[in-house]
């Protein structure tokens, strides 16, 4: 891992760059998968099957009797560490639930909103590497709490083994209505476009690798999508009050997740860096994930700023996905945070419990998407539809306001609309 030190301004935006840049070999190559599922459908997906995740597939949907198969075989103790973690995202997500907007905005003209469940939505989850049987619970959860209608669920198969029992139970307890076994951009393409096995939806949600993502991106004129959700990464920002053994833990737990994941440390202190740095390399020799770590680790940074205001434009420039406040007061530096996608206080608030179980959303936006994207919340499953009622009086108040602003834009039907109301007898 490089160490910077003080880095003049002229060279942040090399230090803020992603592990990914937009690659286009990748572009490439999701383009011509999502041609061909567009041409050739199934068999499409059957021959990706076969190429990219070395599985002959018959059926692609899973029976009701291999999901009970695989629940049978998961643990007591992952299930009831998926029923805890399944109640702190229900717990909060619920909270998030809007409320109706009902608001008479003259005398006679009431407008109304109100928020209603995406019909038809197709989750992600992502197998390449680990099965990742956590983002069920963060997707399906606020799904149901939502209220949509037909959730479905696609994830690789790879090889000859069968897609991980914790991933079908956790399905099964939040009660997804159909799973396939497809993963990668072919599969993100099937529920973007529909095929003769995958049902088209309306929205598709959840993170992936960078061919699940960049599928997501060029198909988003085609599919709603939630956001881009790339590869895993964690900003650690610390002061002298800040554990190293802690922000080593932290930033390993992120680079576990592959090579193309993004591990950083903003300090104020050269200390904290080296010891951080001495930390990575004892730890990181506990773990078992090498090749992701080693990867990951080659393309992460320590850096040392010169204060807490370069520490807080830094990280506002970068827009992490998960930021960690390991610092005095962290309450006071998170409000100036503008650009992250979740944020962890203070030393005892590691990622993993966002990962898992404290009941924020996992799925957040990577690559300084956090600009623009906030992460999947339950307002992701929805819509909101204007409603409004006008009596013959609200109409006439605001008569002479719309027929000024139609004739001002040359249309002539709109003031028309309006006239013929506002002189009728009836
Ligand atoms: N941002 C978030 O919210 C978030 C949350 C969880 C995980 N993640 C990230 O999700 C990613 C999961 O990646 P993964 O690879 O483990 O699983 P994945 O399911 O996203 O991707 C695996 C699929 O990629 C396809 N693929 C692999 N190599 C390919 C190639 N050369 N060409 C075309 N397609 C290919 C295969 O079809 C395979 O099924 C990780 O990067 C992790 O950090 C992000
Ligand atoms: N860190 C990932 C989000 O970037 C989520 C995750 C799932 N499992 C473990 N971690
Ligand atoms: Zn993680």
């Amino acid at each position: 891992m490089d160490t910077y030190i003080n880095p003049p301004r002229a060279e942040w935006p090399r230090l803020t760059e992603r592990n990914i840049p937009d690659d286009p070999a990748v572009d490439k190559a999701v383009s011509g998968i999502i041609a061909d599922v567009r041409l050739r459908g199934d068999e499409a997906l059957r021959n990706m099957a076969l190429r990219f995740d070395h599985t002959e597939i018959s059926c692609f949907e899973v029976s009701e009797a291999e999901i009970a198969e695989g629940c049978a075989k998961v643990s007591d103790g992952v299930k009831a560490a998926i029923s805890l973690a399944k109640e702190n995202i229900t717990r909060f997500h619920s909270a998030q639930r809007p409320t109706d907007v009902d608001v008479m905005t003259m005398p006679g003209v009431r407008c109304v909103q109100k928020p209603v469940a995406i019909d038809r939505v197709g989750l992600y989850i992502p197998g390449g590497r680990a099965p990742l049987f956590s983002t069920v619970l963060m997707l399906a959860c606020p799904a149901r709490i939502a209220g949509c209608k037909e959730i479905i669920l696609c994830t690789p198969q790879s090889g000859n083994r069968p897609i991980a029992p914790e991933i079908l139970y956790a399905a099964a307890v939040c009660g997804i209505d159909r799973i396939y076994r497809i993963g990668g951009a072919q599969a993100i393409a099937a529920m973007a476009l529909g095929t003769e096995s995958i049902p088209k939806v309306d929205k598709i949600f959840g993170p992936g690798n960078r061919y699940v993502t960049k599928a997501k991106q060029q198909l988003s004129a085609t599919v709603a999508i939630d956001m881009p959700a790339g590869p895993s990464e964690v900003l650690v920002m610390a002061d002298d009050s800040a554990n190293p053994t802690f922000i080593a833990a932290d930033l390993l737990s992120q680079a576990e997740h592959g090579p193309d994941s993004q591990a950083i440390l903003v300090c104020t202190s050269e200390r904290i860096a080296s010891e951080t740095q001495a930390e990575i390399s004892r730890l990181s020799k506990k773990l078992s994930r090498e090749d992701s770590v080693a990867g990951s680790l080659s393309h992460s940074r320590l850096i040392v700023m010169d204060g807490r205001d370069d520490m807080i434009d830094f990280v506002n420039a970068y827009a992490p996905e998960h930021l960690i406040i390991s610092m005095k007061s962290p309450w006071t530096v998170a409000q100036e945070i503008r650009a992250a996608g979740s944020v962890f206080i203070g030393n005892y608030s590691p990622e993993s419990a966002g990962d898992y179980a404290s009941g924020t959303n996992h799925t957040l936006p990577t690559s300084a998407w956090a600009r623009a994207y906030s992460g999947v919340n339950l307002d992701s499953f929805m819509r909101k539809i204007t409603y409004q009622e006008l009596t013959r009086e609200g109409l006439g108040l605001l008569a002479p306001a719309i027929t000024a602003m139609a004739e001002a834009e040359g249309l002539d039907a709109h003031a028309l609309a309006v006239s013929v109301r506002t002189q009728s007898d009836t």
